[in-house]
């Protein structure tokens, strides 16, 4: 089984995603971390020197590239990739889509710690935890028709288990 993990930044994609790859002994990648080690760039020198677009192409290229070579892989997708490409369509025909959805409070304080902050480029204009709730609300508003096509929502943020995924 392939299953895909969806959600805002923060929202425990990783977390969840390491947790249940180690009990369910499943390959384990995350998307935003092949394209770096692929091109060879961070996801924010991507973005600067060659835009949005070529970023969700690479995207939807690398998603393509995983699920033709594994059958079987638990996947953290970034916290766009359902949204462009007709990704969504693609995963919820090829495995089990996972929409992580803990409450937006949660997911900002979770955001807001430095050592998260620091390393999600989207949130280094904001200056308070007021400021990354409010962008998490708006991402979360863009984004809800395409998170909720996937066929799990776990709202029970902090006891999910391998059996949720069942
Ligand atoms: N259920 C949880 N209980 C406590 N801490 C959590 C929980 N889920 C995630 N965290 C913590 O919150 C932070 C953000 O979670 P995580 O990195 O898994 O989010 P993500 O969805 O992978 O984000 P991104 O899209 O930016 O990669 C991490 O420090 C993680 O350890
Ligand atoms: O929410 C988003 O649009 C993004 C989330 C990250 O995982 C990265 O994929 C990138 O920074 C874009
Ligand atoms: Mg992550």
């Amino acid at each position: 089984m392939r299953y895909f993990l969806l959600g805002l930044p923060g929202s425990g994609k990783s977390h969840w995603g390491n947790i249940w790859s180690s009990t369910l002994k499943s390959n384990y990648f995350d998307l935003d971390e092949v394209i770096e080690n692929n091109e060879g760039e961070s996801i924010s020198d991507l973005f600067k020197s060659e835009g949005e677009e070529y970023f969700r192409n690479l995207e939807t290229f690398y998603l393509n590239k995983l699920i033709n070579n594994y059958k079987s892989l638990i996947l953290s997708t970034g916290g766009g990739t359902p949204c462009f490409n007709g990704n969504m369509d693609l995963m919820n025909k090829q495995g089990l889509t996972i929409f992580l959805n803990p409450p937006v409070e949660e997911n900002a304080k979770r955001v807001w710690k430095p050592e998260n902050t620091n390393r999600r480029p989207m949130f280094s204009d904001c200056n308070s935890l007021e400021d990354v709730q409010k962008l998490l609300s708006k991402l979360r508003n863009n984004r809800i028709t395409y998170y909720q096509q996937a066929a799990v929502e776990l709202k029970d943020w902090n006891k999910n288990t391998v059996s949720d995924l069942k």
